[in-house]
């Protein structure tokens, strides 16, 4: 089968989040399987184009609204991912550092949609499938059914998978002039309330919609930042497929990142060294439990909660714990963790900004990872911490729920509260505390956890079957 992913993130590539991860291995291991998968993405500015060699691959020219522009798609030379990747070059556009964040996010994002759309129909061969991730690719099932100028595209089978639905890429109807021209009798298909939507657009027009647990899906029937009745009413189409976790970067047998690789045979060992390189570098106390939390620092993530939870976890169970936070987001949040820096007494730090070394080497490092997630569509995180032998604190949520069994329970092996709120939060940082100062405890859940399996062999399947379903 030939897939083309589309998205805005891929790791290595660019990457600002777990969609990233997931766009840079799913595609991997579906090629593992015999099947041809490729990522097409904007070509920002990154280190990776600059390191890497391509091939120029197609060169067209359209529009969005009355700005007229050329465009390039350029794959790389060598499948140096593990499939085929593609870049598309808008000059003004697309040639950017970020990802994210500019005024002019819509224009770039719609001209991305439709440099694709347009490549799409010069192929000799028609994929199989097109896969669009989150609301940055959600308006091309729209456009490849509805759109004069791509009808020959109507019948390809299309799947969007919902990392995140908070996040929907509103424009205003206004805005509609920068879509190729479209049958008018279907604007019902770009809307929901009184926008355009292309979350809820891609919801409407894709073939089939998947989220990254199951949990995630029965609960956008009730939260989703306005989607609700589009869930229940589409429920038909939609599945749960969990997320995998790319086994060959996140390894703490070879993982680059880190100094003191290590196996279930040395974990001991090898996190005692990694857990030394972090509390010297951050001045930390090496012989107490060390809590992290890695993650954009957003009210979705519960990142508000954590300096009232270092406060009171210091204040009402000891200075028996060190903290490290990793993260950027909300600017309010970012002040409040520096600030609290002075109130250390060797056992919290903080590095605000974003550092992809320094998260595999705190995963290895750290005895606790803290996800006290609002809403958590799937979490890598946890996966990625189980996988290194640090145990989780997880709210009881999408795919934290889905992923993480409390100590408590038989073959149990991380902590689970219920409310994302300072006092639940702080229950479980002393329940750490208590399981880490039982050793032996301690190590069988780390033993557990570190066998547990969490990657993509089982979910590619589903997404085989998924697409095998719609042929
Ligand atoms: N400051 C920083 N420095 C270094 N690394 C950082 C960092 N901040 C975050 N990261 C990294 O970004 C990734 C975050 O992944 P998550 O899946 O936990 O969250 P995210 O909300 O981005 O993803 C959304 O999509 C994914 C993929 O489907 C879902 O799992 C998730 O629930 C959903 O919210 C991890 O690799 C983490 O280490």
């Amino acid at each position: 089968m030939e897939i083309l992913h589309v998205s805005a993130e891929c790791y290595p590539v660019a990457k600002a989040g777990g969609l990233g991860d997931v766009v840079g291995a799913l595609p991997k291991y579906q090629q593992d399987v015999g099947h041809q998968a490729k990522v097409v993405m904007p070509m920002y500015r990154t280190k990776f184009l600059m390191n890497n060699e391509w091939d120029v691959v197609h060169k067209g020219y359209t529009n969005i609204g009355d700005y007229f522009f050329d465009y390039t798609i350029i794959k790389e030379k060598t499948n140096v991912l593990g499939f085929g990747l593609y870049l598309v070059d808008v000059n003004g556009l697309l040639d950017r550092d970020k990802i994210y964040g500019y005024d002019d996010d819509v224009q770039r994002f719609t001209a991305f949609q439709v440099c694709v759309v347009d490549w799409i129909a010069s192929w000799q061969f028609k994929p199989d499938v097109v896969h669009v991730h989150d609301y940055h690719a959600g308006l091309i099932p729209f456009m490849m059914q509805h759109c004069y100028r791509y009808n020959q595209l109507a019948s390809i089978p299309t799947v969007l998978t919902i990392h995140n639905a908070q996040y929907q890429g509103w424009m205003t109807w206004e805005q509609s002039v920068l879509l190729p021209p479209y049958d008018e009798w279907k604007r019902g298909m770009l809307e929901w309330g009184t926008s355009i939507n292309p979350l809820a657009s891609a919801i409407k027009c894709a073939t089939k919609v998947t989220t990254v647990s199951n949990s995630y899906l029965e609960e956008l029937k009730f939260m989703s930042n306005g989607l609700e009745a589009l869930f229940e009413y589409e429920k038909g189409k939609c599945s749960g497929i969990l997320n995998g976790i790319d086994t060959d970067v996140w390894n703490p047998e070879s993982d680059k990142y880190i100094k003191h690789d290590y196996s279930l045979a040395t974990v001991e060992e090898g996190k005692a060294k990694n857990k030394a390189q972090l509390c010297e570098t951050f001045g930390l106390d090496m012989n107490k439990p060390l809590f992290v939390f890695i993650g954009r620092l957003v009210g979705e993530k519960a990142a508000d909660l954590l300096p009232g939870v270092i406060g009171d976890s210091f204040y009402y169970i000891g200075r028996r714990m060190n903290f490290l936070i990793l993260g950027s987001g909300e600017p309010d949040v970012e002040a409040k963790l520096n600030g609290m820096t002075p109130i250390s007494q060797g056992d919290y730090s903080c590095y605000i900004g974003y550092n992809e070394g320094l998260s595999h080497l705190m995963y290895a490092g750290a005895d606790f990872l803290l996800m006290p997630s609002r809403v958590e569509p799937c979490g890598l995180n946890q996966m990625y911490s189980m996988r290194y032998g640090t145990v989780p604190l997880v709210r009881n949520t999408g795919g934290l729920k889905d992923t993480v069994k409390d100590i408590l329970l038989p073959n149990g092996y991380g902590l689970v509260f219920d409310n994302a709120s300072v006092g639940d939060v702080c229950n479980a940082v002393w329940r750490a505390c208590e399981l880490y100062s039982n050793k032996e405890k301690f190590s069988a859940a780390r033993e557990r956890m570190m066998q547990l399996d969490f990657s993509w062999e089982s979910s590619v399947q589903q997404y085989l079957a998924l697409y095998q379903s719609l042929r």
